[in-house]
């Protein structure tokens, strides 16, 4: 297990508070109350057991805190998130297969009902759980033309779960939701805005950070409770749908992933993530 700390302090000039991780920076603006979160887990963000716990573990601490919004942010370079850790399903160990996707659907339940309205500012190549990360925020901006965002689970021979598919269908609708599942398609910023998995795009990280700002400033004057109340409603039945087949769910998913042809799919996933120059591989699957 990877050392961890978490560290609290105050900057007197900036009025911020910085909460720091071993691979999530917070920042909270004491004058806004918006808490600005950075992933930095080199080199591509991927969600394995460790760094998903690190979420749930900063989450419940801004809901305790009370900020007034949240912005979910990459500090690489040209990776938002590459989605789930593969190596934490290839030739997996049960028992920490079993934790894992246990905690994968704790974190999803976490930021799907945030107490506060939540940001993603996309600057970087966004596959899969990395999308689905986006997804579960309240509002999406883009940085740039240079980066990929979608779900390319088919591409490695898998499939997203029941409440995965149904968060992309409350985004951009059963149709589209469908095609993107099954064509495994990468879509480029422009187009990603087209088919409303994004809200938003702009040219640079700070225009998009100015926009993520802007978007939740709208709750100045929105009783939080009114929101809560509201995105509860609006997202009950897959969350009720997760909450009810949670261990179906993980047992399910434990055998799938075990089973040979599952795992000859995702050897030669690896093998290709190795073999192809950098970036080629989102290029190849558009
Ligand atoms: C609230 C959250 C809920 C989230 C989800 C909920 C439910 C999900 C359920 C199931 C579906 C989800 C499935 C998945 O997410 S599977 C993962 C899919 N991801 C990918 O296919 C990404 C593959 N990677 C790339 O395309 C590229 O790496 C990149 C992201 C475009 C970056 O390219 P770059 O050129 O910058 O880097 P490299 O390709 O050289 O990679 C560097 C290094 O990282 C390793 N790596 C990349 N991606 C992963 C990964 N997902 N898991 C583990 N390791 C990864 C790569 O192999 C390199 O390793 P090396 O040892 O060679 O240095």
């Amino acid at each position: 297990m990877l050392r961890r700390y978490i560290s609290y302090t105050t900057n007197k000039f900036t009025n911020c508070r910085h909460v720091s991780q071993s691979m999530l920076q917070s920042t909270v603006d004491e004058k806004s109350g918006i808490a600005t979160v950075t992933m930095n887990k080199p080199p591509v963000n991927s969600l394995n057991l460790e760094f998903l716990e690190e979420i749930i573990t900063l989450l419940n601490k801004l809901q305790k805190d009370k900020v007034r919004g949240m912005i979910l942010t990459s500090g690489l370079q040209k990776v938002f998130c590459a989605g789930l850790d593969i190596k934490e399903l290839y030739k997996p160990n049960p028992d920490r297969l079993t934790k894992f996707w246990t905690t994968l659907q704790d974190t999803w339940l976490s930021l799907y009902t945030t107490s506060f309205p939540t940001v993603s500012v996309i600057n970087g190549h966004s596959p899969a759980g990395g999308c689905m990360l986006a997804m579960s925020c309240d509002y999406r901006v883009m940085v740039g033309q240079n980066y990929r965002i979608g779900f390319n689970e088919a591409k490695l021979g898998i499939f997203a779960p029941k409440w995965f598919q149904n968060t992309i269908i409350a985004v951009i609708g059963q149709r589209k939701a469908e095609v993107s599942l099954t064509t495994g398609k990468m879509y480029t910023t422009d187009e990603a805005l087209q088919i409303g998995l994004v809200d938003e795009t702009c040219a640079d990280a700070d225009s998009a950070l100015k926009k993520g700002t802007h978007f939740l400033n709208n709750f100045q004057n929105i009783s939080p409770w009114a929101y809560k109340m509201t995105k509860d409603i609006n997202r009950q039945s897959t969350i009720q749908w997760l909450i009810d087949n949670k261990q179906k769910d993980v047992d399910f998913t434990v055998e799938y992933m075990q089973s040979p042809g599952v795992q000859k799919n995702l050897e030669l996933y690896l093998q290709s993530l190795k073999s192809l120059p950098p970036l080629k591989l989102i290029s190849e699957i558009n």
